[in-house]
């Protein structure tokens, strides 16, 4: 059998020991970047409590920020959350060999471009995950539900690379579906996280029932999303206008749940305003769009963080 390819994460919090695990599982190399769970991995490895079974697995080195590697991964997986001031490029440059593919699984819209115009002859998988994890100590992390992937290339076409890493991943135990218009997904996933992943922080962490339940909740969801809509459609990614209604169906389904802002959020840690909202409003200005629900809950995010000092 010929050899499976090498992964580095660098992030290994929640989605990125989650998604390695399954890579580790499907037979991969897989080494981690992390910064303060470093000391809890190199001793313990990562221990994954999941529905799916015992992930748990000792990463096959464990680096940390200006550490260099002894060979470049074939793969290299960034999992950090999208934040203003972070350079993600700088980050990664370390593990980048020039036949490295890079692989973005984190939310947000509009996050690609920094990292093409630091490394344009790396080609870029794009990834939307579909994924309920989170990180409950360091180095332990519980997958409490769902998984699927849903990738391209960036910015568009399905190449030999998302293939393999697609075969990868299935092999693990995960779904994955390939998109040839992987900024389409994006937006599609957007629908949801525009809406909720803010209004969740603005409700002090409140998980999805809340959101939907409360009195006026859906009318706001349904309101914020059709701006969503609009945008996209105006930016080149017109949605069927039932997504909205099966959006919302799908959340009552669903346990009350609390989406990775909130967590953040709750544990005091900086939220993806700009990625999840803050680039769908600039891209409506762009497009001259007004967007009323969408930018009043960008700005009372803004005044909270200039409240908190953050800005
Ligand atoms: N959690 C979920 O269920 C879902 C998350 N997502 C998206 O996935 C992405 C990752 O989210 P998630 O895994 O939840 O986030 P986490 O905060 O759990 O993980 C991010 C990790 O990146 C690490 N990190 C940050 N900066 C560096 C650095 N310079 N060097 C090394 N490691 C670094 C953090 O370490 P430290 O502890 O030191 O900060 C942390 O371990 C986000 O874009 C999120 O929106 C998408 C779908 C579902
Ligand atoms: C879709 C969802 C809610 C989890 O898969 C997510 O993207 C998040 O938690 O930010």
């Amino acid at each position: 059998m010929s050899k499976k390819p090498s992964m580095l994460i660098v992030g290994a919090g929640a989605i990125g020991s989650f998604y390695g695990a399954i890579l580790k599982k499907a037979g991969c190399a897989v080494s981690v970047v992390v910064r303060s769970d470093y000391e809890a991995i190199k001793e313990h490895g990562i221990r994954i409590e999941s529905p799916l079974g015992d992930l748990s697995f000792a990463p096959d080195h464990v680096y940390r920020s200006g550490d260099m590697p002894e060979t470049y991964p074939d793969f290299l997986i960034l999992c950090v959350k999208v934040l203003p001031g972070v350079d993600r490029a700088a980050m990664i440059a370390p593990w980048m060999g020039e036949n490295t593919r890079l692989v973005l699984i984190e939310n947000g819209l509009d996050i690609e471009q920094e990292l093409v115009d630091a490394y344009p002859y790396n080609p870029l998988i794009s990834c939307l995950a579909f994924a309920a994890v989170s990180r409950v100590d360091s180095g332990i992390v519980e997958h409490k539900a769902f998984g699927k992937l849903v990738f391209g290339r960036y910015p568009q076409g399905i190449d030999g690379g998302c293939q393999i890493l697609a075969a990868l991943f299935r092999d693990g135990g995960i779904n994955v579906e390939l998109t040839e218009r992987v900024v389409g997904e994006r937006w599609r996933k957007c629908l949801w996280n525009t809406p909720f992943n803010p209004l969740s922080v603005i409700a002090n962490g409140a998980d999805t029932r809340t959101l939907v339940d409360t009195d006026g909740g859906e009318e706001l969801m349904r309101a914020m999303m059709r701006e969503v809509m609009e945008v996209a459609a105006a930016d080149g990614y017109p949605m069927d206008e039932s997504l909205i209604d099966k959006n919302i169906a799908s959340t009552r389904k669903m346990p009350a749940y609390k989406n990775s802002m909130a967590l953040d959020y709750l544990n005091g840690r900086p939220i993806e305003r700009d990625a999840v909202l803050g680039s769908v409003v600039a891209i409506a200005k762009r497009h001259g769009i007004a967007v009323p629900h969408l930018n009043t809950v960008l700005v009372t995010l803004k005044m909270r963080a200039a409240l908190e000092g953050r800005a």
